[in-house]
């Protein structure tokens, strides 16, 4: 049903009449009788009425109510049937069912008639009868403007004049005011006149009366933040406590991922559940408050922990390929140097072989940086999407993005490519233009567990809006990434910045790890291959070696370290000069410092 917006100050007779319809039948009654507590039963009638279609908050029905039975008490105490008052009240009547058979039938007294300075039956009756046939109206019904039925507060000086109002109910007792002649002003007019600004301290009383309420839903919802605070707080302690009575209670079992029981096997194929998505948030917020909330150096050199734990050791025992074949999916006219960052990074942090599948423009001048690289230049031709896919079965790892640009041809490919990795359970590493495509397509990525995301401030932005349709709460990052990861099922994110922000949706890692003030291009693309490697290597593992934290994770809290690492020592020795090409030719001394030492 259409709900007409009748938020104003004036009640029309149509609405009046459905207010009155269900203030009085017996279920509304009888809850209203003895309650001063009443807020309750005019939410109920506030609802109802928008149910046929009048839009009013509890507040304005109570009032409304209130008026309707000061107006029907005074018409009702002691005036004559038929008399100016009686008429005044116009809804008299239907009042009268209600109340009259409350009171027959044993109901609360009717309350005594108290003064009403300001309402004067016979000048609501008069200004009622000046209004006849002037009604404006609201959504297509007639309007009648009633007088205030109850005092209204008229600020001195506002001009409101009691024009010849001498009061015709000598049961009132009212103050006496001089007496004024009026007799030179024609009786229209002055009724007129008095019409109006009666009207006028009307509107100024709802408005006061509006003011007042919503100072009333602020204060509610400051007090609710405060509950909300309190609760988390409290469950912060009660979290606590259990962790350490269970731990006291039970020695840990042998297998990490038992400890979970409520997450996801990492690295199984799961499809995202959005029962799951809308359920877990207090739990998240909980486990992310314990881990991101006073982040200490400690907590850093616990998860470096994890990640040496996952660096698969070197043995002659191996062959070649074994310790990584990383596939790079960019590199086009404009961007050569963002694979070839990535996928140098990847072989310098510790992977075999490296393929860089990008455009036929782009792969010579690839090659031609390194003879290391092993350069595909298919990513623009028509059989793209199975060039690529031949090759999938032999790569650990695919970073989609680097360098890719954003024509439409290509990112047609790369969807593809994508959709044929996720059935063949290739991991992947989405970061740059490969994140432009999600931002256009999030479902290409939605719940696919294998998946980290890397995005930069820009892309993050990006992606939260594509999303979550709001705009990122700056104030709130681990939060903001938190509730992508939630969204997009629960998908591994890496928020670079200042500080590098990383969560699978349940826990929140962050990354500080000293970098320098230097930020040339091509950081990210570092970031991204190696964590390629990393994401490998931490699946390879599996979350025995990560004490039962998502592997995932690790990866990417050691990616980060790393990138960070090498831009420090980078700008140890070139300073405002450093290149990504300096960062890179740290890779090697800041992994030993980092995990090998
Ligand atoms: N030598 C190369 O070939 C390089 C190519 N690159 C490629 O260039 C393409 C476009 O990448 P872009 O990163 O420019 O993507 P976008 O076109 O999305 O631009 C991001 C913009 O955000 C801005 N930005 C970044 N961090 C910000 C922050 N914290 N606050 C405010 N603004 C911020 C940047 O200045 C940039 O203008 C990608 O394919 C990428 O891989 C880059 O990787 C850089 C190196
Ligand atoms: N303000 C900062 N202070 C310290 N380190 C930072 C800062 N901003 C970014 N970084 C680090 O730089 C690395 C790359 O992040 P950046 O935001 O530059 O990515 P990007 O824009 O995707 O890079 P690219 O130029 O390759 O596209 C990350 O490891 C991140 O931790």
């Amino acid at each position: 049903m259409m709900i007409a917006n009748t938020r104003g100050f004036l009640w029309s007779d149509l609405e009046t009449q459905a207010l009155l319809g269900i203030w009085g039948e017996a279920d509304v009654q009888s809850a209203l009788d003895g309650n001063f507590r009443n807020s309750h039963v005019y939410r109920d009638v506030a609802c109802r009425l928008a149910q046929v279609g009048f839009d009013r908050t509890p507040e304005q029905c109570r009032i409304r109510i209130k008026g309707l039975k000061r107006q029907y008490y005074q018409a009702k105490d002691g005036l004559p049937k038929g008399g100016p008052a009686r008429k005044a009240c116009k809804f008299f009547d239907e009042m009268d069912s209600i109340l009259g058979a409350r009171a027959a039938a044993g109901g609360p007294a009717p309350p005594r008639a108290g003064p009403a300075p300001e309402e004067e039956t016979s000048r609501e009756q008069a200004a009622e009868k000046a209004l006849t046939g002037e009604g404006s109206s609201f959504t297509g019904h007639p309007v009648k403007v009633e007088c205030a039925p109850f005092a209204i507060p008229v600020p001195p000086g506002h001009g409101f004049k009691h024009i010849g109002a001498q009061t015709s109910t000598p049961h009132l007792s009212q103050p006496k005011r001089p007496k004024k002649r009026h007799t030179s002003i024609p009786l229209d007019k002055m009724m007129g006149k008095l019409l109006q600004q009666s009207v006028d301290a009307e509107e100024k009383f709802f408005r006061y009366e509006e003011q007042r309420l919503k100072m009333e839903d602020k204060h509610r919802e400051t007090e609710r933040a405060r509950e909300l605070q309190m609760l988390q707080m409290l469950g912060q302690v009660l979290a606590g406590i259990s962790s350490a009575v269970s731990q006291r209670a039970q020695p840990r079992p042998a297998s990490p991922p038992q400890q979970r029981t409520h997450h996801r096997a990492y690295g199984d194929d799961i499809t995202f559940n959005a029962m799951t998505a809308a359920l877990s948030p207090p739990l998240v917020l909980e486990r992310a408050f314990s881990l991101h909330k006073g982040h200490s150096v400690k907590d850093m050199e616990t998860t470096f922990q994890l990640v040496r734990n996952i660096i698969p050791p070197l043995t002659t025992k191996k062959h070649k390929g074994q310790d990584g074949r990383i596939g790079i999916i960019g590199g086009c006219q404009e961007y050569t140097g963002a694979p070839y960052f990535a996928a140098i990074s990847a072989l310098k942090v510790g992977a075999d072989l490296t393929h860089v599948f990008c455009t036929k423009e782009a792969a010579p001048v690839i090659k031609s940086y390194s003879p290391e690289l092993i350069v595909h230049p298919v990513l623009d031709s028509a059989t793209a999407v199975r060039d690529v896919e031949t090759w999938l079965p032999r790569l650990h790892t695919l970073v989609v993005g680097p360098g890719l640009g954003r024509d439409d041809a290509l990112l047609q490919n790369v969807k593809g490519i994508l959709e044929k990795s996720k059935a063949k359970g290739v991991p992947l590493v989405v970061d740059a233009d490969g994140l432009w495509l999600i931002a256009q397509q999030p479902s290409l990525i939605q719940g696919y567990p294998k998946a980290v995301l890397t995005p930069n401030y820009m892309e993050f932005s990006r992606l939260y809006e594509a999303v979550l349709r709001d705009p990122v709460d700056s104030n709130d990052h681990h939060g903001a990434v938190l509730r992508l990861s939630q969204a997009l099922g629960n998908l591994t994110i890496v928020q670079k910045g200042e500080r590098d922000v990383i969560s699978d949706g349940e826990q929140v890692l962050v990354c500080s790890q000293e970098g320098s003030s230097r930020r040339c291009g091509g950081q990210g693309d570092l970031l991204s291959g190696s964590l390629g490697v990393l994401v490998h290597w931490a699946l390879l593992a599996g979350s025995e070696k990560t004490n039962g934290l998502n592997p995932l994770l690790v990866a990417a809290f050691g990616a980060c370290a790393l990138t960070r690492q090498c831009n420090k020592q980078a700008f140890q020795k070139s300073g405002r000069s450093t290149t990504t090409t300096d960062m890179i030719a740290e890779v090697g001394p800041a992994f030993k410092k980092l995990f090998e030492t």
